[in-house]
């Protein structure tokens, strides 16, 4: 089974201001610095150590693709890691990452570029799940309850039993994830996460395997220092 992973790192990064930590190069939160090597780096390593894993493509801001290149060439990586432009929203960023792909990949996860904590056993799980049922992705039950609101005026509370709070990856048969983005553009349908795209097929069913809520997707400069607590924690573990 060929498993391909895309990681779309191709964002501005606008929610976290570029205040709270070393960077290395450019000042987006994927490249910066986390005891001693940049977010998209950490999140990389994770993929290339999984052993269902074959290859990852990395989508990147134009701007952007000689400084990875650089950064990529320290490090000695298992498997392929390759780099290709992205787009101006994520789904146009996975949109060329899947255009790049070889045709014969049977299975592909997208994982954002910045949620480095993503643990081993959950990429396997949810590869598996996918693999076997077409489609799934990793999510976790919210903790508080969640209201539907029009201009600052609550207007339902949502049952939270049924709710899940998406993380990525988000994997999925290559045939179907083609599909589902074939029939988005056709249809001008733009979502936040792959899943939505594929949700609009009818031939699928989308599974959610239960994810941590240490996958966090760092996003705002508070994020920063729970990443820092996490890696050490990581790094901890290594050690014992
Ligand atoms: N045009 C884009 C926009 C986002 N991403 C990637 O999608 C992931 C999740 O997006 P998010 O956390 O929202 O990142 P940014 O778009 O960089 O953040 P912001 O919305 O704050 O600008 C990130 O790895 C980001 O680099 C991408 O590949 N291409
Ligand atoms: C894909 C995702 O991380 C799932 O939670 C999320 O939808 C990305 O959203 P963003 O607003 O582009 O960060």
């Amino acid at each position: 089974m060929k498993v391909s992973v895309i990681l779309p790192a191709a964002g501005l990064g606008t929610r976290m201001k570029s205040q709270s930590a070393e960077h290395t190069g450019t000042n987006k939160k994927q490249f910066m610095s986390l005891e001693g090597a940049p977010i998209l780096l950490h999140t990389v390593r994770k993929f290339v150590a999984c052993p269902l894993v074959t290859e990852v493509l990395i989508a990147l801001r134009g701007a952007d693709l000689e400084l990875a290149a650089e950064l990529l060439s320290q490090e000695t990586f298992a498997k392929p890691v390759r780099c290709v432009e992205g787009g101006e929203s994520r789904q146009n960023s996975v949109e060329n990452a899947l255009a790049a792909l070889d045709p014969d990949v049977d299975i592909i996860a997208v994982h954002d570029a910045v949620r480095p904590f993503i643990d081993s056993e959950t990429i396997v799980q949810v590869i598996q799940q996918a693999a076997e049922t077409g489609a799934a992705i990793v999510g976790i039950v919210p903790v508080d309850t969640v209201k539907q609101v029009q201009r600052h005026v609550v207007r339902g509370t949502l049952n939270r039993d049924r709710l899940v709070l998406a993380q990525t990856p988000q994997v999925f048969r290559a045939a179907l994830l083609r599909e589902a983005f074939r029939k988005a553009r056709e249809d001008q349908f733009v979502g936040t996460d792959e899943s939505s795209l594929v949700e609009r097929l009818e031939s699928v069913e989308v599974t959610v395997v239960p994810g941590s809520d240490r996958n966090i997707k760092i996003t705002r400069p508070s994020d920063i220092e729970l990443a820092r607590l996490f890696l050490a924690e990581e790094k901890r573990k290594v050690q014992n």
